[in-house]
């Protein structure tokens, strides 16, 4: 199993805007700056500047209390905040492109193209009545122009990539047929079908048990080993992001309080706040995430 994520920085370095310097040759995937999210109805400022940059292959996790902006964050970085949420400062860019920009038809063709999700409790994202492989083939044939056949062929690849044993009988399966541990898969099946260059991950994992969990970590690590998907992963779990992630963002209060390398910050924690998250998970077992990793 994966024990670190392989770009883990293991030394010090400063907290303030980390991560590589971005050239011409290497646009981001996703460029968050400095953005505030409102609520209309209150008028109230719910997230206040949250900025990050995620390169092909790299990792950015967000963790922190809850209600502290995290999901807020990530749907504004999809374009799917809820009504009446805005964002009222800072910018958005994915592949270069700033999202205020974006047509709503444009936005259609960049989800699932260029930028993907998958959230907590998959089966709420899935057609009770439609068959799991089905639904991938639908995405397939949407957003990549593949015909009926050719979908079918790749769905049944994605569900074996995604490690689903017999999968041309999950193919054919309801989602009440099939577990939490194997709906996820199927979810992130279906989110990296078109091949997008990012993909988050918010509390993607929570609702499983541990082995599933442990098992959905090693997929998404070996998805972005393998083809250079960009994550953002949100957890309420410091070992999950430890697992996964070369930089964490720490937030409380619609605040980032710390942002780093994440052996950094998990490591040596400058907050409070985030000394307080470190001491918490303690008793979980973290440490075995952060030792450096050996050379194998
Ligand atoms: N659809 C909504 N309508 C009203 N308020 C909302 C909505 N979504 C989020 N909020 C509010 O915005 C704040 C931030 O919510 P958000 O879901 O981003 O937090 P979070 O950090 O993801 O929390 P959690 O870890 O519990 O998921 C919360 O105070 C929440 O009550």
């Amino acid at each position: 199993m994966t024990t670190l994520s392989p770009n883990a920085a293991p030394e010090r370095t400063p907290r303030t805007a980390p991560g590589p310097t971005d050239t011409p040759e290497d646009p981001p995937v996703l460029a968050v700056r400095d953005v505030h999210i409102s609520d209309g109805v209150t008028d109230r400022e719910i997230v206040h500047g949250v900025s990050f940059t995620l390169t092909p292959g790299k990792a950015v996790g967000i963790v922190g209390e809850s209600g502290s902006g995290k999901t807020l964050t990530c749907r504004a970085v999809l374009g799917i905040l809820p009504p009446h949420f805005e964002i009222t400062a800072g910018s958005v860019e994915i592949t270069g492109t700033d999202i205020t920009t974006l047509t709503p038809a444009r936005w259609t063709a960049l989800r699932g193209t260029t930028i993907s999700a998958v959230f907590q409790d998959p089966a709420s994202y899935l057609n009770p009545s439609v068959k799991v492989g089905a639904q991938i083939a639908e995405v397939l044939r949407v957003k990549k122009g593949l015909k009926r056949r050719e979908a079918r062929h790749r769905a049944v690849a994605l569900l074996r990539a995604v490690r689903l044993r017999d999968p041309e009988l999950v193919y054919g399966q309801y989602p009440y047929e099939l577990s939490g541990g194997m709906l996820q898969r199927i979810l992130i099946a279906a989110a990296v079908a078109a091949e997008p260059q990012a993909l988050i991950a918010d509390e993607a994992t929570t609702a499983l048990d541990v082995t599933v969990q442990a098992e959905i970590l090693d997929l998404l690590a070996e998805l972005r080993e393998e083809s250079g998907l960009a994550l953002v992963v949100v957890s309420h779990d410091l070992a999950v992001v430890a697992q996964l992630c070369d930089e964490v963002l720490v937030m409380r209060q619609g605040e980032v309080v710390e942002h780093g390398p994440t052996h950094a910050v998990l490591h040596d924690p400058q907050h409070a706040y985030t000394r307080l998250l470190v001491a918490e998970h303690e008793q979980y077992g973290l440490d075995k995430f952060l030792e450096p990793k050996e050379a194998s």
